[in-house]
Parts: structure tokens; C-alpha cells; sequence
């Protein structure tokens, strides 16, 4: 998550008010106080500050009624002050499918052009669009080498020249070229100058004449903080800017001043850059950026990226096999792809209610183990993948682990640390398909199980009565996924087990998109329909938790007591 450090001070101020009931004058100040300086730190104008504190303050006076929940009000108050804050103007150009988006870059030489351009090429590539580079930066020598690098690197086609000098012409002529081709999108770099100087600003012109772009997207170094509004302003004067991407957001303290400056622009942010790899990369909206930022998980981004990359059919076998009580490897490699299209894991994760900070905690380390998992599936035969030969009870199993080990470039203990996940969680899956309750939840049976949670408001009160006594009680009275994934995991990140190698089954994504419909009202009590999927689905994570996420499984905290969670889902229907 980008601005890791200003969400934790935000996070840390707002826990200091009390959740029952209401908060002290004196407590409220505070917390506003604080809440100011953070934001000062991320070097968020004073004026804009000043003047959004005085707001929230307002808001508060305003609200007369003693009985409405004083945390719940100041939460509510700054996430809106914060949001439009945030919140650009205008809104960004949106691409379409039916036609080739030609979408040009510009930006301060080093602002991170040609890296947004990658990680922007991948991220649509990864949904499926047909990408396409052209390489008209002349000025910097390398420059067109690195974006074929990148190109290669994503496999996507590029345009670019040695011998051209004139970066109009190479322009003109990589459009063409991929227009013809019928590409959706053809990405344009255009070179860098140290300053915001007249020839920069006349060749981004020149360029723009020839080709025509759709969009203009000017890359900009959110190391600079607040500063950069005088350059965006510059850029949006000299071409007709239609959004911006902040780049290099990871670990900068001034991330909250470069984003705020640019959204007083009117220009649209379009995506975030966090890092120099192609996956330190989100798109931005506002409304998500501060719920993650403040800690209360972005369901609605989490659910866009999982309708916009599942591959509907793979998934369906897979719920398929899964409601049979089976899970092949190949079954475990779909979730891992879903996965790993919508981005990094640590992403996904902050997009989810109260695990953000996990993730940050977790570091990069989750998305290697995730790769280290592909990987060794990706040595697999297609009969190993779907169980046409039984690696676990085959005569030559010790032979094929060392073969995947081989193909995978790694240890076989860990591809038997994947074989014994595999195992639990397809034992798992097996035990639950014969019950039923893995294709229990159909929309029929959910339906019911919320009509009967509606006609009954005791029930509803009775659930979350006995959530909480489980400790699953949370942030406005609803779940805190934070502490029920630590119940659910144990001992995360203990020793023990083979290294890199904790994790085991994943909730299905139909479970997980049950679970998270249900805690996305924010507040109140999930439904218990839901509330029994989530169940199922922390069961898959029982093993050592998503995937990447196992530690080892060794490191105490104990592992949650699912019957007892499930016996109570059973009395409450009754
Ligand atoms: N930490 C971090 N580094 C980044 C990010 N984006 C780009 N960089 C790094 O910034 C440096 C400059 O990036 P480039 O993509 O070459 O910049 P450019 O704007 O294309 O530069 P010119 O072609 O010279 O105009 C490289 O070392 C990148 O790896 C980011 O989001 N975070």
C-alpha cells in the first residue's frame, strides 16, 4: 500500500477514540490534531489542512444528536473531507474496446515514464487488451533500449527507431503501424527534459499534432510533494493533459502533498506507482485509496478487479470439481492465476477490510512465495495437474518431486511443502463437498438464509453478540477481517515447515466474493448466509493461510476453533 506511513498515523489517531458510545471534546481535539500533523508531514498543503479540519469540526458541532456513536461520526467526517480532498475535478478518459487508444505520456526526464508505460501495458495486458509501444524519445540514449526490454519483458509488441532522429515521424509511423494492426492500445513515450523547458514543451506539441491522442497522461515524481503543482500546471497549460500518474509513492513521505496538489489541478489521477517493478501499480479512485488508507479495505476495487481478470470458465471447473469435493492441482493453479492477474498479493490484500496492514507487515516476500507456487506447477504434467496420476500415492512420487524440483529451479522439499498444502486442502474440499456445504450456498439457499436473518432482527443481534464473544467484533460493529485472519492463522509466520512454503488452500473465489459482499456494507452485521461462506472459506485457509501468506505454520497462536464458529451458525438457525 502506498503512503504506508501516513495511513498508519491516521490509523493510529481514529483507534484513539473510544468505540462505545461516545468521545470527550478534549478526545476529539486531539485526534484532529494529530490527524493535521500527519498529514503536514505527508506534506499536504497547511492551507488545505487548515481548512479541512475546521470542516470536520464543523460537522461535528452540527451533529447534536448524544446518541449517534462520536467515532463513527469523526471516522465518517474525515474519510469524506479526505476523499475530496483527493478527488479530482474532472473525470479521466475512459478507453473503449471498439477502437485503437492511442494514449501519450509526458513528463520531467526521471519522473518514471517509461516504466508507467510497462506497468500500464501489463496491467492491460493482464485483462486481455491488445497492447501495444512506440518509442519516440530520441533525446535520452537507452531510452528506446529500455522500453524494448520492457516490451520483451511483457511480451508486447513496441515501434522505435536507431537511426530516426525526428520523434514525430517515428511517431506517425508506430501509430500506423499498430492502427492497422487493429491494436486497442498503442502507448506513446516521449522524451524527458531536466526542466519544463519551451523545446520539451513544443516536440510533446509537435507529437500531439501528428498522432492525435485520445489521452495525455503526464507522469509525475510524487517524491516532490506539493511541489509538483506548479509543474502539473505547466504541463496542463502547455498540452491538453487528460489525466496524470504519480509515480514513486513507495516509502516517500511526501506521497499526500504530490496527490492532494495534483487533484487541486482538476486533473484526473488515473494510477498510482509504488515501485520500480511492473506490478507497483493501482489504479486510483479516491474513495478507495482513502478507505485503504484509513484501513477499512476497498471491497468495491477488490470486486471490479475479480470480474475484470477471472477466467470464467476455468473458475467454473473449478467450482465444479469443488462442489464434486474435489481439488485438483490444476484447480489450485486457476486460484493462483485469478490471483495473480489482478496484480501483486499484497494489493489484493489491501484491498480487503483490515488487512492492509498485513500485507505492508508481510513485505514483498508474499508475491515471491506466490511466483515459487506457480512455478512448481508449472512443472507439472498435465495428468499430475489433473490427477490422472495421483502424485501423492504414486509408486515413483519421490522421482517426480525431484523432477519438479528440477523443472522449477527449486528445492524438492518444497515442492513437497506444496504436495502436503495441496493435500489438506483438497482433504478439505473433499470432506466439505460430501456434506454438501461446498455448494450449499447457492443463490436460492442464500436468498432464504437472508430472508430468514431479516424476518428474525433477534438472530441478526444474537450472531453478532456471539461473533464478538469469538473476538471477531470489530471497526462500527462489524468484522474485523485483521483479527479473525490472525485467529484464522495461527501462527503466521512462525518457524518451522519448509521455508516458503506455509501456505496451502485458498477459499474459492466465489466463497471469498460471498464473504466479501457481505462485509462491504461496512458496519452492521454481515448476512448469514455470508457469514457461513466466510466460515468455509476461512477454513481453506486453516492450512497456513492464502498461498503466500503461511509462515511455517509453526509459531503457536493456535489455530481458530472453526467448530465451534460453525455449531453457532448451526444454532442460529434454529
Ligand atoms: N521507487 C520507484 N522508482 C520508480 C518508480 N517509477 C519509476 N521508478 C524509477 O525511476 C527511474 C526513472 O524512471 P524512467 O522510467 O526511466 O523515467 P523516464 O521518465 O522515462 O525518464 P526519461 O526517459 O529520461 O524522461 C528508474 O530508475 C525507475 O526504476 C516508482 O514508482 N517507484
Amino acid at each position: 500500500m502506498v503512503l504506508v506511513e501516513l495511513g498508519r498515523s491516521l490509523r493510529a489517531s481514529l483507534n484513539k477514540l473510544s468505540t462505545i458510545g461516545g468521545a470527550s471534546e478534549e478526545v476529539i481535539a486531539t485526534v484532529l490534531n494529530e490527524i493535521s500533523r500527519a498529514l503536514i508531514e505527508a506534506d499536504v498543503s497547511v492551507g488545505l489542512v487548515k481548512a479541512m479540519k475546521e470542516k470536520i469540526k464543523a460537522k461535528i458541532e452540527l451533529t447534536s444528536d448524544s446518541h449517534i456513536n462520536k467515532k463513527k461520526l469523526v471516522q465518517k467526517a474525515v474519510q469524506d473531507e479526505l476523499v475530496s480532498m483527493l478527488q479530482p475535478a474532472t473525470k479521466p478518459y475512459l478507453m473503449s474496446r471498439k477502437k485503437t487508444n492511442v494514449i501519450m505520456f509526458v513528463g520531467l526526464q526521471g519522473a518514471g515514464k517509461t516504466t508507467t508505460i510497462a506497468k500500464f501495458a501489463g496491467y492491460y495486458a493482464r485483462k486481455g487488451w491488445k497492447v501495444s509501444m512506440v518509442c519516440c524519445d530520441s533525446f535520452r540514449a537507452g531510452a528506446f533500449d529500455q522500453l524494448k526490454q520492457n516490451a520483451t519483458k511483457l511480451r508486447v509488441p513496441f515501434y522505435g527507431s536507431y537511426t530516426e532522429a525526428d520523434p514525430v515521424v517515428i511517431a506517425e509511423k508506430g501509430v500506423a503501424q499498430f492502427r492497422k494492426e487493429k491494436y486497442e492500445i498503442v502507448l506513446i513515450d516521449t522524451s524527458g527534459r531536466h526542466r519544463q523547458e519551451a523545446g520539451l514543451f513544443e516536440e510533446m506539441q509537435e507529437i500531439s499534432a501528428a498522432v492525435d491522442p485520445d489521452n495525455t497522461v503526464f507522469v509525475m515524481d510524487g517524491t516532490q510533494g506539493q511541489a509538483v503543482y506548479d509543474q502539473a500546471m505547466g504541463f496542463h497549460d502547455a498540452v491538453d493533459v487528460g489525466s496524470v500518474i504519480v509515480t514513486k509513492l513507495d516509502g516517500h513521505a511526501k506521497g499526500g502533498g504530490a496527490l492532494s496538489a495534483v487533484a487541486a489541478t482538476a486533473s484526473p489521477i488515473i494510477f498510482l506507482g509504488s515501485g520500480e517493478k511492473f506490478d507497483d501499480f493501482e489504479p486510483f479512485n479516491a474513495k478507495s485509496f482513502v478507505a485503504k488508507l484509513l484501513g477499512f479495505g476497498d471491497i468495491r476495487g477488490f470486486m471490479d478487479e475479480l470480474q475484470s481478470v477471472k477466467d470464467k470458465d476455468a473458475e467454473k471447473k473449478t467450482q465444479a470439481n469443488m462442489i464434486k469435493g474435489k481439488f485438483t492441482f490444476r484447480d489450485l493453479y486457476t486460484k493462483f492465476e485469478s490471483m495473480s492477474k489482478m496484480g501483486s498479493l499484497s494489493k489484493v490484500m489491501g484491498m480487503m477490510p483490515g488487512m492492509g496492514g498485513m500485507a505492508s507487515m508481510m513485505g514483498g516476500d508474499m508475491d515471491a512465495k506466490f511466483k515459487t507456487f506457480k512455478f512448481i506447477l508449472d512443472s507439472f504434467s498435465d495428468d499430475e495437474l489433473d490427477g490422472k496420476i495421483d502424485i501423492h500415492t504414486a509408486p515413483d512420487r519421490q522421482k517426480r518431486i525431484e523432477r519438479i524440483a528440477r523443472g522449477s529451479g527449486t528445492h524438492p522439499a518444497q515442492v513437497e511443502g506444496l504436495l502436503q498444502q495441496h493435500k489438506m486442502f483438497a482433504g478439505m474440499v473433499s470432506k466439505m463437498g460430501k456434506s454438501g456445504m461446498m455448494g450449499g450456498m447457492d443463490e436460492k439457499k442464500m436468498k432464504h438464509a437472508q430472508e430468514q436473518m431479516k424476518r428474525n432482527p433477534a438472530l441478526a443481534k444474537r450472531a453478532e453478540e456471539m461473533a464478538k464473544a469469538n473476538g471477531m467484533g470489530g471497526m462500527d460493529g462489524g468484522f474485523d477481517m485483521a483479527s479473525m485472519m490472525q485467529n484464522a492463522m495461527g501462527g503466521m509466520g512462525g518457524g518451522g515447515g519448509v521455508p516458503g512454503m506455509g501456505g496451502g488452500g485458498m477459499p474459492d473465489m466465489a466463497t471469498m466474493q460471498k464473504m466479501m459482499q457481505g462485509m462491504g456494507g461496512g458496519g452492521g452485521m454481515p448476512d448469514m448466509a455470508s457469514m457461513q461462506n466466510m466460515m468455509q472459506g476461512m477454513q481453506g485457509m486453516q492450512g497456513g493461510g492464502m498461498p503466500p501468506m503461511g509462515g511455517g505454520g509453526g509459531g503457536g497462536g493456535g489455530a481458530p476453533d472453526f467448530a465451534a464458529l460453525n455449531q453457532m451458525m448451526a444454532n442460529m438457525g434454529k
